[in-house]
């Protein structure tokens, strides 16, 4: 398989060769590249800048369509386990997200059990469920699907197209190299003593995606509680997948002289989470004391 299309050169293809690298980012729906193209126009000298803008742009020609199209395009989707991936017929995209999902390993009750909903969702709505499931399971898939049967046909039209986006944004960061702007920060706030914490280790590893997988860097924070290096992750290395901070906070406030229990109670804290926008600042601190902490995404 051919390594992911950078945005310079995709910017420089015509434009049935830009419909053949990105059109299927939306399911047997070429029209929402061909629109795409002819409104961007990228050219060397008007490259697109991101993923996100190639997404945003998408996303806008399908929003901008007219109810019937939308029907179409959300009737373009194979059901989830159903008749097409029992067929082995589904295209290579679909094919890859249904098997993530591990929906190509079903048992005869599981399968017995999608089917059911299939049905009952398609009786009732008139359309094909729509999930996004790359990064899904059996479980939560069914629990979705238990708590939108009980939707209104106009709140399921308007979230099976968000999961269609959601859909195409993560193909989309299958085929193209992002725009080298995503790096990854963290912060440190002690809140025992209301300052920055000093002289703390973390480690960050990787635990899914893309390169390496287990520990991609220790670090110790400075005086500010920040990385002295200040980004943990940047370009290639910010790439999508589920990463995991440990944070020695033990350590930490035993050197601070904190009041400690004998055995005290926060020894290191491991805060795992996914990268899902390469292209973002992600800023992913810790405020903590010796009995609880807490985190937030920051950019
Ligand atoms: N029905 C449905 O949601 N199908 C899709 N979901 C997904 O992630 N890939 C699909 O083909």
């Amino acid at each position: 398989m051919p390594g992911p299309l950078s945005l310079a050169d995709l910017s420089t293809t015509n434009d049935s060769d830009f419909v053949a690298a990105v059109g299927g980012a939306y399911e047997k729906s070429p029209w929402v590249g061909e629109v795409t193209f002819k409104k961007l126009k990228p050219s060397a000298s008007n490259p697109i800048a991101s993923i996100a803008v190639l997404h945003a742009a998408m996303a806008k020609i399908v929003d901008l369509a007219d109810v019937d199209k939308k029907l179409d395009l959300i009737n373009s989707h194979p059901d989830l386990a159903g008749k097409a991936a029992l067929a082995d017929s589904l295209t290579e995209e679909s094919k890859e997200e249904q098997s993530k999902a591990g929906l190509n390993s079903l048992t005869e009750d599981e399968l017995a059990r999608f089917t059911k909903m299939n049905d009952a969702y398609k009786s009732k709505f008139g359309f094909v469920f729509i999930l996004a499931v790359r990064n899904a399971t059996k479980t939560t898939i069914l629990k979705s699907f238990e708590a939108r049967l009980k939707n209104t046909r106009m709140q399921e039209f308007e979230q099976c197209i968000a999961q269609i986006h959601k859909i195409a944004w993560m193909r989309l960061l299958t085929i193209l190299e992002p725009a080298d702007t995503g790096f990854l920060t963290c912060h440190v706030l002690d809140t025992a003593s209301g300052k920055p914490a000093d002289d703390m280790e973390i480690v960050l590893e990787r635990l899914s995606g893309e390169g390496q997988l287990g520990v991609i860097g220790s670090f110790v924070t400075n005086s500010d509680g920040r990385l002295t290096s200040g980004r943990a992750l940047t370009g290639k290395d910010f790439s999508v997948g589920v990463y995991k901070w440990t944070f020695e906070v033990g350590d930490y406030f035993a050197k601070e002289g904190a009041k400690l229990a004998g055995t005290p109670f926060l020894t290191s804290v491991p805060l795992i989470f996914g990268i899902d926008n390469p292209e973002d600042h992600y800023h992913v601190p810790l405020l903590c004391s010796p009995y609880g902490y807490s985190t937030y995404r920051g950019s």
